[in-house]
């Protein structure tokens, strides 16, 4: 690989090879992955190497942490002609862009419509008991849209996906039908383009887009028409027009229409017509589930323990749940450290909650119980062999989870450093190599840090 910057100049035959790539990663609905790796520039194709211009080296690392193997995998799927990657230096290419990039690709039909995240789909949407009910109802809709449930209302908290959903539902429903004509925006938006049409004498303008030229209306955080009465009324004769040719309405808001403040009662029970369904905020398994997934997409290798300590921190909202697996992803490529507990405590020391604070006590005291082993044998010398495992055991859990010197932890047990220096080092083994004491640390784990 050639660091120096070079001027950029392509060959036709790497400039082919590239479309080729784009279109298939396109087809194989890895979209998501365009943002970056669209960004590259085909140089040459050298002795069966597509050689790519990147703007600089971070860029250089990160697209190769993250999708050599995709890219790879792509090139061989399209060609026989190039078989590895290698990335120039090219002076005045784009620079990076955010680490959630959200691509707008063509399709068939046409440009996606305006404000659809492309990221945002049915594919990357994690479904569990929290949202069972209004993952099955936006699929129902996005299937048939107009007939089922119509209006759609999904309310929850904040960063709980709801406004993927209500993208899933426009994605899908564009992606299988792109002349269906998906209208997305918030409330606050479309009351600042009201304003704005009665202040620029452009109604008529206003009602064509919302009313005749609109299949699919998405509406984000109904909530902000709250209180807003002129806007409320123009939102009402959009609903009823759209709701009687059929077409699909979908809201999404903090709240039930009954405890949006300030909604007319109209508009409360227009709402109410299709289905109210709910998104709760996630279990410890959801956000697992998710944080594996995310991390999927993102080409990072997650181990589970570290997926385990991301869930059990953040509980509440999947934003920021995936607000620190992206700080955690950027950092890990920048510094090549590999991705353990200790590095994402570190990494992720101002977002996390301060730990609760376990003691090698109370760590001896839940040990011996899950082992069935009496307290004290843990700070004696049997060395039968149940109690050696436990005693491992719990010096491990005390190491990890209380921070403490091994001195420390070795004068609660009766023991000398080089003893619980080993026991670590022998439980991190385990975990590693057998599925059972894996089980029984996570158990412990989440048992002594309140999951
Ligand atoms: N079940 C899930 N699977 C995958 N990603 C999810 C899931 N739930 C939420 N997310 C992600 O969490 C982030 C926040 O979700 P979203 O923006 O949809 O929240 P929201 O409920 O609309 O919040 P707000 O009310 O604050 O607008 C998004 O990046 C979304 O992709």
């Amino acid at each position: 690989m050639n660091a120096l910057a070079r001027p950029l100049t392509h060959t036709p035959s790497a400039e082919n090879l590239w479309e080729r790539m784009l279109d298939c990663l396109r087809q194989d609905k890895r979209d998501y992955a365009l943002g970056w790796i669209g960004r590259m520039q085909p140089l040459e194709v050298r002795e069966g190497v597509l050689v790519l211009g990147v703007p600089d080296r971070f860029y250089r690392d990160w697209v190769d942490d993250h999708y050599r193997a995709l890219m790879e995998a792509t090139l061989a799927k399209v060609t026989n002609e190039a078989t590895s990657l290698a990335y120039e230096v090219v002076e005045g290419l784009a620079p990076a862009p955010t680490l959630q990039p959200a691509p707008q690709v063509k399709s068939a039909g046409g440009a996606r419509p305006p404000r659809l995240n492309a990221r945002f789909t049915f594919q990357s949407f994690v479904v569990a008991d929290s949202n069972q009910l209004a993952a099955a109802a936006a699929h129902a809709v996005a299937e048939s849209p107009g007939r089922a449930y119509n209006p759609l209302y999904v309310y929850g908290g904040t960063g709980l996906g709801k406004t993927h959903l209500l993208h899933a539902i426009g994605n899908k429903i564009w992606e299988r039908d792109p002349t269906q004509r998906v209208v997305y925006l918030s409330s606050e938006q479309f009351t600042n383009e009201y304003i704005e049409s009665v202040r620029e004498q452009r109604m008529p303008e206003f009602r064509r887009k919302f009313r005749d030229e609109c299949d699919v209306l998405l509406i984000d955080d109904v909530q902000f028409l709250g209180r807003k009465e002129e806007t409320q009324r123009e939102f009402f004769h959009t609903f009823n027009t759209l709701h009687e040719l059929g077409k699909a309405i979908i809201l999404t808001s903090d709240m039930v229409p009954a405890e949006v403040p300030g909604l007319e009662e109209r508009l409360r029970s227009r709402f109410s017509m299709g289905l109210i369904t709910d998104i709760q905020e996630p279990s410890f398994e959801t956000r697992v589930a998710i944080l594996q997934k995310k991390a999927a997409l993102e080409g990072l290798d997650l181990p589970d323990e570290v997926a385990h300590f991301i869930a059990r921190a953040i509980q509440k909202n999947v934003r920021e749940l995936e607000g620190a697996l992206v700080k955690v992803s950027a950092i890990h490529s920048l510094s090549r450290q590999p991705v353990t507990v200790d590095f994402v405590s570190h990494v992720l020391k101002d977002v996390l909650p301060t730990r609760q604070v376990v003691d090698v006590e109370s760590i001896q005291r839940e040990v011996a119980r899950y082992y069935k082993v009496p307290v004290e044998a843990l700070k004696e010398d049997r060395r039968h062999k149940a109690l050696a495992h436990a005693r491992q055991v719990a010096m491990y859990l005390s190491r990890k989870l209380t921070k403490g010197s091994f001195p420390e932890i070795a004068a609660r047990f009766n023991k000398d450093h080089s003893t619980v220096i080993s026991a670590v080092r022998k439980v991190e083994k385990l975990r590693e190599t057998d599925a059972g004491v894996k089980r029984e640390l996570d158990e412990l784990e989440s048992k002594l840090v309140g999951e």
